[in-house]
């Protein structure tokens, strides 16, 4: 039986994806063989030696000490795109908060709910009326940072608005750029898209060199009275930086999924409790994503959608499995081969595939491996783990 440990609310569509007869799912696995979680820390706990995966049943995963657990050999995955249709339509919520005083208004309304002579009423909403109006965003400019799953899908969302599109992504994959259109205007660097945007949004992970970025330099260069939503991550954006460009004016509002005290306390930020992907259909794409992913590695070995770990998919044979990681250095493959050509073990089919500086190779042999042969493969120099699947 494979058991897996959860975190968080994952939805009960993935958590069903695991077959009841050769799994077991629960938050209280002692030794699972993985993890399947959202946005739980991990930072500051030690994970069991059991664990050979961690599934990150959304996009971001600096919750994850990612670079720790590679050389460990777990595998870590993600759910690329699966949630971007929720962070999408929020943004759109965003752009009309920020422009049409919802809330303020809604609040106003509230507030008149003793008023019970219905002329006055009617006076008091039309002479509140104007202190709300707002602007449309038909003919506005809207500057994507990052063009990644939902940043593509923000960019085309907007330029159906009759927005136009700036945007800046120096690391924009060819598959990415395919799902954009080509009417958004790309910026050779940060400060021409915020020099030009009315509206900026934000759609990169956070990483060393994304970690606030939008600080008092790029507060100068955005343009004067811009909105900047961000439903990525805090982390992104300076505090100090951002109020104070509130408080200059500078910026004129601030919309964002990630709360601090002192966010909360200023009138002019709108401030959601983290609910960019919480949707019954982005919750249950990222289950059955993060789900399926895992079932694959820990019946077959093969790796899809990884942060850490090469994407490596092979058929079975009608052989056995074993699979293993090293670091990506010459020779290790062919140290392997020319032991289990000593052995005399017939290899089937063989993948080797490396990504920066480890490797995985997944290899199907035609007799059984015993504890014997896996005990060997680990000692080979440069190979850290090692599984018979
Ligand atoms: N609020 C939420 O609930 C929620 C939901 C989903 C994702 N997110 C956040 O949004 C982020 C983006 O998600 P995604 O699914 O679009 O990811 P993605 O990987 O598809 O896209 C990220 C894009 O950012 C680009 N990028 C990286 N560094 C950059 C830089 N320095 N400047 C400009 N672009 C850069 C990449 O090239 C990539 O195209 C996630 O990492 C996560 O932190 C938040
Ligand atoms: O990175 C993500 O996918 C989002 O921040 C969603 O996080 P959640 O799954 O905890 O809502």
């Amino acid at each position: 039986m494979k058991t897996i440990r959860t975190y968080n609310n994952i939805a009960a569509k993935g958590l069903n994806k695991f077959p009841q007869d050769s799994y077991r799912v629960s938050a209280d696995e002692a030794e699972p063989d993985a993890v399947l979680l959202r946005s739980h820390k991990l930072h500051t706990e030690a994970l069991p030696k059991s664990v050979l995966a961690v599934a990150r049943a959304g996009a971001g995963v600096n919750n994850i000490p990612v670079t720790d657990y590679t050389h460990q050999g777990i595998v870590v995955f993600n759910t690329p795109g699966a949630n971007a249709n929720a962070v999408k339509e929020l943004v759109l919520a965003s752009l009309l908060l920020g422009s049409r005083g919802v809330t303020q208004s809604m609040n106003y309304v509230k507030s008149l709910a003793d008023v019970n002579d219905p002329h006055e009423l009617h006076k008091k909403v039309e002479a509140g009326k104007k202190q709300y109006g707002g602007c449309e965003l038909e003919g506005k400019t809207l500057g994507v940072v990052g063009l990644g799953a939902i940043g593509a899908k923000v960019a085309n969302l907007a330029l159906s608005l009759g927005m136009k599109v700036i945007g800046y992504d120096p690391k924009l994959s060819v598959e990415a750029a395919w799902r954009l259109s080509s009417n958004v205007k790309k910026a050779d660097n940060l400060n021409a898209l915020l020099s030009r945007s009315d509206y900026v949004t934000l759609h990169v992970p956070v990483v060393e060199a994304t970690k606030e970025f939008m600080n008092d330099d790029a507060f100068a260069a955005i343009k004067q009275g811009a909105k900047l939503i961000n439903l990525a991550r805090g982390e992104l954006v300076e505090e100090n930086a951002v109020l104070a460009a509130l408080e200059s004016g500078k910026l004129s509002a601030y919309i964002a999924d990630f709360p601090s005290q002192n966010l909360i306390k200023n009138d002019n930020v709108i401030l959601f409790p983290h609910l960019g992907a919480s949707t019954v259909e982005a919750e249950e794409n990222c289950a059955v994503m993060g789900a399926e992913q895992l079932i694959d590695f820990l019946d077959n070995g093969n790796i899809t959608n990884s942060v850490n770990f090469p994407a490596v998919s092979m058929e079975r044979t009608s052989g056995y499995r074993i699979t293993f990681a090293n670091d990506n250095v010459p020779k290790v493959l062919g140290v392997v081969l020319n032991l289990l050509a000593d052995l005399n073990i017939n290899v089937l089919d063989m993948v080797n595939k490396s990504r920066d500086d480890i490797a995985y190779t997944i290899l199907d042999i035609e007799q059984r491996p015993t504890a014997d042969l896996i005990q060997k493969i680990s000692s080979v120099e440069h190979v850290f783990h090692v599984r018979s699947v």
